[in-house]
């Protein structure tokens, strides 16, 4: 049950049970029959309420059961007193002043009813989720299956980060940063590594990847070089539905599917990788998990520095935005914007969407922001 946080519900979860399930002490002290203190402040100790071991019997007139915090209320008791406020001796207690009836006393039901909906099918499932539904006796929570992921890197010169770099050698940035999104993301990832500039090695692990995966995401060779392979064995083995995007960073991209399972092809400059795992891959896998995708929050704010942009493309330029002391947004990119510069991706807070027909942009434009969310944030 344990499993389910970040998992998306199958079917609606309900009480099994009224939380609480009996009326019971909000404090340590002692339940009583408030009406009785009119007749003196003294009443006759006649036992105990713990947690887990009642006291069964009714609360005779002019009698007090000593009651701990979660034990039911006895028959008959309406208030509890704070053990605070009583004085003690031998089998009698005396009350202070100020006792209100009905007082520390959590009723039955008050949370939660019997076959209430706790949360909708559909909703992603929180540690919150998790503790009521445990408090209101669920013993296993039905939840979609989380999608299987698998995801490799292609490049002959990609290294794992941490060897020692050898010459031309690139560390492999784009599969542990997507790797570590995707465990955000609640899905299950199978780490398939970095694969050479190989037809055949790409293929054979695409064959692989499709008899363990929903879907699969690659990094690199999806542009037109000549050790560019993916796009070919993608086609081999399936199809490729969409090659090359109107974005920046991210133009060749590649959607298709092998065999049949759906395939992201994602360019291997490392911001285009994530910008595009970002924008295009995300809300495919939301979906998947079996939610509604959300989208981005789009704001205004004022560029605080010109901007370069070539018509033609939409832009996702990293920006860090923030607001002034009058309260209001402003923007300005974040270093340089080459789909190689991870720094900057590092520092930004949001992506400035410049449309695709746009150009160069003046400092105090305004330009729509959107605020990183997660996986980024
Ligand atoms: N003549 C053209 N050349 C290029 C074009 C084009 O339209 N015409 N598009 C450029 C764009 S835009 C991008 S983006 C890249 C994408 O190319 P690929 O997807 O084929 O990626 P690679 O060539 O394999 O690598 C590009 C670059 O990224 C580095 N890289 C690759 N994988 C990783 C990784 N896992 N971690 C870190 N860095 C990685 C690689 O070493 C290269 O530097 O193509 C342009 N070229
Ligand atoms: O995706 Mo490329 O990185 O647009 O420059």
């Amino acid at each position: 049950m344990a499993d389910a946080a970040g998992r998306v519900l199958a079917e609606p979860m309900l009480a099994k049970i009224d939380l609480p399930a009996f009326d019971n002490s909000a404090m340590d002290g002692y339940a009583i029959r408030r009406r009785d203190l009119s007749g003196g402040r003294s009443l006759k100790l006649a036992g105990k309420s713990f947690a887990g071991a009642p006291f069964e019997n009714p609360v005779s007139p002019g009698c007090a059961v000593r009651i701990m915090t979660g034990a039911a209320i006895p028959p008959g008791a309406d208030t509890v007193v704070m053990q605070e406020y009583v004085r003690v001796k031998g089998d009698r207690i005396f009350i202070g002043n100020g006792v209100e009836e009905g007082e520390h006393i959590r009723r039955r039901g008050e949370d939660v009813q019997t076959g209430s909906e706790l949360l909708a099918s559909g909703q992603q499932v929180t540690t919150a989720h998790i503790a009521l539904a445990a408090a209101a006796g669920i013993g296993s929570i039905v939840a979609i299956r989380r999608p299987v992921v698998a995801v490799f890197s292609t490049g002959d010169e990609l290294q794992q980060p941490g060897t020692a770099l050898t010459a031309g050698g690139v560390y492999d940035s784009n599969r542990v940063a997507l790797v570590s999104a995707l465990r955000q993301m609640h899905v299950e990832v199978l780490d398939l590594g970095i694969l050479p500039d190989d037809p055949l090695q790409i293929s054979n692990a695409l064959e692989n990847a499709v008899t363990k995966a929903d879907v699969i995401i690659t990094s690199g060779g999806v542009s037109v070089g000549e050790a560019d392979y993916t796009r070919e064995v993608i086609e081999a083995l399936g199809e490729i539905c969409l090659w090359k995007i109107a974005m920046k960073p991210g133009k060749p991209f590649a959607f298709g599917r092998v065999r049949d399972t759906p395939l992201f092809g994602l360019p291997g400059n490392p911001v285009a990788a994530l910008v595009t795992f970002y924008q295009l891959v995300v809300p495919a896998l939301e979906k998947l998990r079996g939610l509604t995708p959300k989208a981005q929050t789009s704001l205004h704010a004022r560029l605080i520095s010109p901007l370069k942009k070539k018509i033609g493309r939409v832009d996702f330029q990293r920006g860090f935005y923030a607001r002034n002391q009058q309260s209001e947004l402003e923007v300005a990119a974040v270093g340089q914007q080459g789909s190689h510069i991870l720094s900057g991706l590092a520092k930004a807070n949001c992506f400035i969407v410049l449309p695709r027909d746009s150009g160069d942009q003046s400092a105090g434009n305004q330009v729509e922001i959107t605020p990183f969310l997660s996986p980024f944030a």
